[in-house]
């Protein structure tokens, strides 16, 4: 038997930056990951990092992350931000007047945003369809974080202040008693601590129900095609990322070609439970006949006419974790003291990670955090009717995840600047 301050359930980004931020303030943290180290939803992510959200605290939280990231950078000697800048096309008005609204509450809170015409767009972009483009915006100081390399830096920071990381140590049970956590139980034995993060990923929900909880979160399966380097359509390394919400799809350069991604109408669903216990999602294999593939492939055609099926390029498929709402939930639930869910990013894990470990790190050792987390709060549907069963939680889920990108979002300027 051993025990910690904290346990982590969980070594993917989320679990991984909760653990160093817990460890830089002096926690004793132990990490407990299923499989491997980075190797979830987290080595099969695209690693786009868009600042701007509809929603002010959301948008500040992704600002502030960039700061821990070149930090960790500092620390580490390796480049894991790649700010290439980002573009968003709007195809209809409808489109173009939620540009006008982003740009409007981007400037209102001092963030690095500015109207791009379309005739811009194509200097930009000469490999990109631009012809029906009614107008864009472009953020200079967006761009992507290297999945592998943010992994490493959480790792090496982690392990310098004394992180134990196991891996190949699934959670069994979660050991509670008198409403309030004592640890947890893996094959191997027993690990107690009165603090446990749930940083599972798609594994989230299983974890709860080891302590009886309902989580709302489902495993959604999410696909990208990564062009190989073509030099008719030189991709340069720094070309901005893309998202063309209107086609579902988001862009950015890779090694020379395109990864483009796609928010399906329909996604597979999985049912983490069925899957084998050793499952290892680096070898999920995309079906190249699926109707996810065929609508991906047909929606970059539309914005990129030289990629077709005939085109040399890899297809990634993983599993996402997605949540009623698209926000994840951070923080306990009313019923198990020392329970800390830290799960359910919606296709944003990488991005969202480095303050979210910092905003899990204070919710633990504070109490409370420094941001406003009541969009984030774990117990936001808590015994709500209609989110209580798992086919009303994957329903709603599976339906958020089919309209994420196509919902039109309303972005409210703020009056006073951000703190
Ligand atoms: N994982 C894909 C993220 C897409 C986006 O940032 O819009």
């Amino acid at each position: 038997m051993q025990s910690a301050d904290v346990i982590v359930i969980g070594a993917g980004v989320a679990g991984l930056s909760t653990a160093m931020q817990l460890a830089l303030r002096g926690a004793s943290v132990i990490v407990l990951e299923r499989e491997r180290i980075g190797n979830g939803s987290t080595g099969r992510a695209a690693g786009l990092l868009g600042q701007l959200r509809g929603n002010v605290e959301h948008t500040r939280m992704l600002i502030d992350g960039i700061e821990i990231v070149r930090q960790l950078e500092k620390t580490t000697g390796t480049e894991i931000f790649v700010q290439t800048g980002s573009l968003r096309v709007a195809e209809t008005p409808e489109r173009a007047a939620e540009i006008a609204s982003l740009v409007a509450m981007g400037k209102s809170i001092g963030f690095d945003i500015e109207h791009l015409p379309a005739s811009e767009v194509a200097k930009k972009l000469p490999y990109m369809r631009t012809d029906d483009l009614l107008d864009a915006c472009y953020c200079p100081t967006d761009g992507h974080l290297q999945p592998a390399e943010l992994v490493s830096g959480y790792l090496k920071v982690g392990k310098d202040c004394g992180v134990q990381y196991k891996t190949n140590s699934p959670v069994i049970e979660i050991l509670h008693a008198g409403g309030r956590v004592q640890g947890v139980r893996t094959a191997e034995g027993e690990y107690h601590a009165p603090k446990v993060v749930n940083a599972g990923g798609p594994w989230s929900y299983l974890n709860a129900e080891l302590a009886n909880a309902t989580l709302p979160t489902a495993a959604i399966g999410h696909y990208y095609l990564t062009t190989r380097p073509d030099p008719n359509h030189p991709v340069d390394r720094m070309s901005p990322a893309i998202r063309d919400r209107e086609l579902r799809l988001y862009t950015r350069p890779e090694s020379g070609g395109l990864i483009v991604g796609i928010y399906d109408a329909e996604p597979d669903q999985h049912n983490m439970r069925k899957l084998p216990v050793d499952f290892d999602m680096s070898r999920m294999k995309a079906a190249r006949d699926s109707i996810q593939v065929a609508r991906l492939l047909e929606a970059t055609n539309a914005r990129f006419p030289w990629i077709d099926e005939r085109t040399p390029m890899t297809i990634t498929t993983g599993i996402m974790t997605f949540t009623p709402d698209a926000r994840p939930f951070c923080g306990e639930m009313p019923d198990l003291e020392g329970l800390y869910h830290c799960a359910g990013f919606s296709g944003h894990g990488i991005v969202q990670s480095p303050t979210i470990g910092l905003i899990m790190s204070q919710l633990i050792l504070d109490g409370q955090s420094s941001y406003d987390c009541e969009s984030i709060e774990a117990d936001r549907y808590f015994e709500l009717p209609g989110y209580m069963t798992r086919a009303d939680i994957e329903r709603r889920c599976f339906e958020m995840a089919g309209n994420y990108y196509t919902k039109i979002e309303k972005a409210t300027p703020v009056a006073t600047g951000h703190a």
